[in-house]
């Protein structure tokens, strides 16, 4: 099959103090997320004068994917859109259209699968293509990466390095965006028995744990959301350290596997608060790099292109299935990943 350009799919970030809240409410737009939690989070990307750094480091990993694709010899543009803020997706389809794009295939800026990390990011083409209209462009997305030899080589130098940093003697703890139970009990195709995003994110970790030859680590998640009556995936990242600690463990290393870049859930969920409470404690405290930063992601881009334009053998290090490249926003599977029921369907309403 040939492809015309490449869409870079990512979820966006405010790039200024006066984009904070339009750009939280596009997040949280019909979510039932309380206006407390709003307010907090919106008080999180003051600190850093209103800009999430994830925009710039879309464009430096674009940058490096443009270069690595040029250095194979393959003539393929790439275009950036983003769910929550600008370049918008719909904006970037309709220039795709434009400049004659006919058939493109979609990096999503998540390794795994689930509704937030997956199956909204469908949501997000389809609506997108459905913007443009009859000149928009065929889109496949590019396949779930969490256990891809390039991923998890590049996640696990970055631990090595935070462990080198500690000196011995730290626990590894993984962590990822934490969903509703609901919400990862509902993910993957129903068959399966749901919960394909904590089992992905659990699988990613081992892979990781068992390349550095670490035989104790812990799972735990991050930067829960939504009303607090609502159950989502736990511990919580500080609580966990408060756990450690008690325990007697002395140091932590924090590898943020669940994201693929520095942005905001990183640098403020764990560079600060996580760390924080980890000098409050006493404890030693290193966070490992993302992927973005190493040249592998590049390279692994350009391998998940090849699967599609090149005939590329699928390379992935376990069982579960890496699912998510379907065309046009279409679902892995019936009622994959379908999404929760909202509380309030008439706001969600655009
Ligand atoms: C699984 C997952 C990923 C990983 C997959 C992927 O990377 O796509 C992820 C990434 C990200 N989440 C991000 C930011 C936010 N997520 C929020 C809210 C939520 N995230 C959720 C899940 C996830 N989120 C969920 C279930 C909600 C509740 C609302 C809803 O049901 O949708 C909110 C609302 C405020 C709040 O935190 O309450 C914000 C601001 C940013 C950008 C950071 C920056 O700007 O630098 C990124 C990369
Ligand atoms: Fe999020």
């Amino acid at each position: 099959m040939t492809y015309d350009a490449l869409l870079w799919l990512s979820f966006g970030g405010p790039e200024g103090p006066d984009e904070v809240m339009p750009f939280l409410e596009n997040v949280t737009r019909g979510r039932g997320v309380p206006p407390q939690r709003l307010a907090e989070v919106a008080e999180h990307y003051q600190h850093f004068g209103g800009v999430s750094p994830i925009n710039r480091l879309n464009r430096e990993a674009i940058a490096a994917v443009e270069k690595e694709l040029a250095a194979r010899g393959m003539d393929l543009p790439v275009y950036f859109g983003n769910r929550n803020w600008h370049p918008m997706v719909e904006d970037t389809v309709a220039r795709m259209a434009a400049d004659g794009v006919k058939r493109a295939l979609v990096f999503p800026t998540s390794a795994y699968g689930g509704y937030s990390a997956c199956r909204q990011y469908d949501e997000d083409i389809a609506r997108a293509r459905a913007s443009v209209g009859r000149d928009a462009p065929e889109l496949r997305k590019l396949r779930q990466f969490f256990d891809h030899p390039l991923f998890v080589g590049a996640v696990a130098d970055a631990v090595r390095v935070a462990h080198a940093e500690l000196g011995g003697q730290a626990r590894t703890v993984f962590t990822a965006h934490s969903v509703p139970l609901a919400a990862d009990a509902a993910a993957g195709p129903p068959e399966e028995g749901g919960h394909r995003y904590s089992r992905q994110v659990a699988e990613a970790a081992r892979l990781v744990a068992a390349e550095l030859g670490i035989d104790g680590y812990d799972v735990v998640w991050q930067s829960r959301s939504g009303p607090p009556e609502v159950p989502w995936l736990e511990p919580d990242v500080v609580d966990h350290i408060d756990a450690l600690h008690a325990e007697g463990v002395p140091a932590v290393v924090v590898c943020p596997v669940g994201f693929v870049s520095d942005h905001l859930e990183v640098i403020w969920d764990l560079d600060n608060e996580a760390a924080e409470r980890a000098a409050e404690l006493g404890m030693g405290f290193a966070r490992s790099a993302t992927p973005n930063s190493d040249p592998r992601f590049a390279e692994l881009v350009v391998e998940l292109v090849r699967e599609h334009t090149a005939d590329v053998r699928e390379r992935k290090l376990s069982q579960l299935p890496a699912a998510g490249s379907t065309v046009n926003g279409s679902p892995c599977a019936v009622r994959c990943c379908e999404p929760l029921k909202r509380p309030t369907a008439a706001a969600r309403a655009r």
